[in-house]
């Protein structure tokens, strides 16, 4: 999914006004869009109740024997898209989280695991805009990739035109990664086109780099309008589609995720593409991160237990999952700040 290092040598440095990255031939497997086609979602309906209980499910009668768990907590580093999303983010503390996501795990607790020779990194660092060159830099040769947010993130109320230009910014200076995210008004009025449109248009300005769309389904007031928007988000060519910009006052939740999940099956059903899930927003403790890679390995299977289909959005679970392991190799816990993730 990301980009090589020479990849991004070749990239251009500076977009100019209007100017789109280049692109260059169409990826084999990467999901290409199609006109909308309301037929595939409208109609479709949501049974909360249901995905509620098939959501308590998880991390009870499944929940993952305990030999098995720090190798499922091995992989949830794997996939983790290490954020850090605040007003007072500096180089400095994006240079720690980029140390953070080379090295994710304190070296006696990988000796312990005996993980050591694994090369363990994160899945990708995801930051603002103006972060993104120094998190470039620092990553440079790790192959972690840089993931950004975009588009007026996290409101997104800002004229489209300026959303592309920044799309085309952030991908200049380096970015592997779009996070997106989509007008809610579009969700709200059920003007599909509109929102197709508009996720269409900011799928060109990504270019090569590929693009989640947030939908924000804390905003969306029904999971039939959350169906229906992943659908459109899909069909307008998402890369990834992503629960929450963890910034609204509910983010990711298994139920909501159980809904995204079945549209992006269904999607691939009828498409053949493969489509990634990133939850995002809120979520802290490693057996959150159990509980989903059990939903996505029940539901779509183990392709989506790797980093090109799965990522968790999360600012501080890694912190938490760092001291389970801990506990794994030495039988005890460490105080938590010393597994701080940034
Ligand atoms: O995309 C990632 C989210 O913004 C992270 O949210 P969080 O800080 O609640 O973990």
């Amino acid at each position: 999914m990301s980009h090589t290092k020479d990849d991004r040598a070749t990239a251009p440095v500076q977009a100019g006004p209007g100017a789109l990255p280049a692109t260059r031939e169409p990826e084999p497997g990467r999901n290409p869009g199609m006109p909308l086609d309301t037929a595939m979602f409208e109609g479709h309906a949501v049974n909360r109740s249901a995905a509620e209980r098939r959501a308590a499910t998880l991390g009870t009668r499944r929940s993952v024997k305990k030999q098995h768990q720090a190798a499922w907590l091995v992989n949830a580093v794997r996939l983790i898209d290490l954020t850090t999303l605040s007003g007072d983010d500096t180089e400095g503390k994006v240079r720690r989280l980029c140390a953070k996501a080379r090295s994710p795990i304190a070296p006696r607790i990988a000796e312990g695991l005996d993980i050591a020779d694994m090369d363990l990194t994160t899945g990708a660092v995801c930051v603002y805009p103006t972060m993104v060159p120094h998190a470039v830099d620092a990553l440079e040769g790790s192959g972690v990739p840089v993931a950004s947010v975009a588009t007026g993130f996290p409101a997104g109320l800002m004229p489209l035109d300026l959303r592309l230009k920044e799309i085309e910014w952030t991908v200049a200076q380096g970015a592997d990664e779009i996070d997106i995210v989509i007008t809610r008004e579009h969700v709200l009025k059920q003007d599909w086109a509109a929102l197709h449109d508009e996720i269409s248009q900011m799928r060109a300005a990504c270019g090569d780099a590929h693009m989640k769309a947030i939908l924000a389904t804390g905003d969306l007031q029904t999971l039939r309008n959350v169906y229906s928007a992943s659908m459109v988000a899909m069909q307008a060519g998402a890369d990834f589609i992503k629960t929450s910009t963890g910034k609204e006052g509910v983010n990711a939740t298994l139920p909501v995720s159980l809904v995204m999940i079945r549209a992006l099956r269904d999607y691939g059903d009828a498409t053949g593409y493969r489509i990634g899930f990133k939850p995002a927003g809120g979520m802290k403790q490693a057996k959150e991160a159990l509980a989903w890679q059990i939903l996505m390995k029940e539901e779509l299977g183990r392709p989506w237990l790797e980093p090109d289909l799965f990522r968790f959005g999360a600012s501080s679970m890694l912190g938490d999952i760092e001291r389970q392991l801990e506990h794994h190799v030495t039988g005890r816990y460490a105080a938590s700040h010393r597994h701080a993730a940034s």
